[in-house]
């Protein structure tokens, strides 16, 4: 197991990439603090689910955008299970609309979970791990969208960027203390967050067309690379980025 008796927080963690990370980091031997934002039936399934693999399980509800939620977070884990080892920054969203009349309210919406979010909980978690003095792992959530573009993203694809950059400043930042920060790109995994974007045939044919592998990526494949980055079996990689594409971005002709 590559997480045996680690504590692992996840922001996001109800649905999609998110949820799929928390029970494998459960499966890998891990203890769980999962924050979710909107619903408390679905948070009591994935606490379910970890406990069913013997592990233990706690949920800290918060909108990550609110810079108080991420000392809130880190606190409750710390209360319920002790210590941070890893910490993956996950939540997103990804409203589509078109660049030249973004509302402006969406733009910020978006920046604010996405890349602020990102930071609060990031800072959180680094000063429990600088506390504690033993080092440890930080694995944020970025996106193929941080290196190539997308029509109704112009919004979302530069906090893609910005998280990938917030893991390289601070894989610098936290170096000295023993915390390694990595960022994983997915490609296009079929979610919540594309469900109707993707539920035009058209555009899922043409999406599933574009990918070498010949399918979209399930939340179960990015799970399993967080598990690795988080592990000590990436303990010499900080300020990497791993494309999970399913080959997609090397497919340019
Ligand atoms: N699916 C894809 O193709 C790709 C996704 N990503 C990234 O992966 C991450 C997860 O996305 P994915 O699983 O696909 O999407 P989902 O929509 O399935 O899940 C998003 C998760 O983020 C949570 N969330 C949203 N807003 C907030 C908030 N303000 N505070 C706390 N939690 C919040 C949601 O909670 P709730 O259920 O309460 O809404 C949910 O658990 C995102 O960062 C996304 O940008 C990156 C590349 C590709
Ligand atoms: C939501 C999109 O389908 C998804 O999000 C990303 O970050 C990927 O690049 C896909 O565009």
């Amino acid at each position: 197991m590559l997480l045996e008796n680690k504590v692992v927080l996840i922001t996001g963690a109800s649905r999609g990439i998110g949820r799929a990370t928390a029970i494998e980091a459960a499966r890998q031997g891990a203890n769980v603090a999962i924050n979710t934002f909107r619903d408390d039936a679905v948070a009591a399934e994935v606490v379910a689910e970890i406990e069913a693999l013997g592990r233990k399980a706690v949920v800290f509800d918060a909108d990550v955008a609110q810079p108080d939620s991420a000392t809130g977070f880190v606190q409750a884990a710390v209360d319920a299970l002790g210590r941070v080892d890893v910490f993956v920054s996950n939540a997103g969203i990804c409203p589509f609309h078109a660049f030249l009349d973004m509302p402006v309210e969406t733009l910020r919406r978006t920046m604010e979970v996405n890349l602020h979010g990102a930071y609060f909980m990031v800072q959180a978690a680094a000063n429990q791990m600088v506390k504690q003095g033993d080092g440890g792992s930080i694995v944020a959530i970025s996106s193929i969208s941080a290196l190539v573009g997308g029509e109704m993203q112009t919004h979302y694809t530069p906090t893609k960027a910005g998280v990938h950059s917030l893991m390289q400043s601070c894989a610098v930042a936290l170096g000295r203390h023993g915390i390694r920060c990595n960022s994983v790109l997915p490609g296009t995994i079929a979610t919540d967050i594309n469900k109707d974007d993707l539920a035009d045939p058209a555009k899922r044919e043409y999406m599933e067309g574009r990918i070498p592998l010949g399918r979209l990526g399930r939340p179960e494949d990015i799970a399993s690379v967080v598990a690795f980055l988080a592990s000590d079996m990436a303990s010499y990689m900080s300020g990497s980025a791993l494309l999970v594409d399913g080959g997609a971005f090397a497919n340019f002709q």
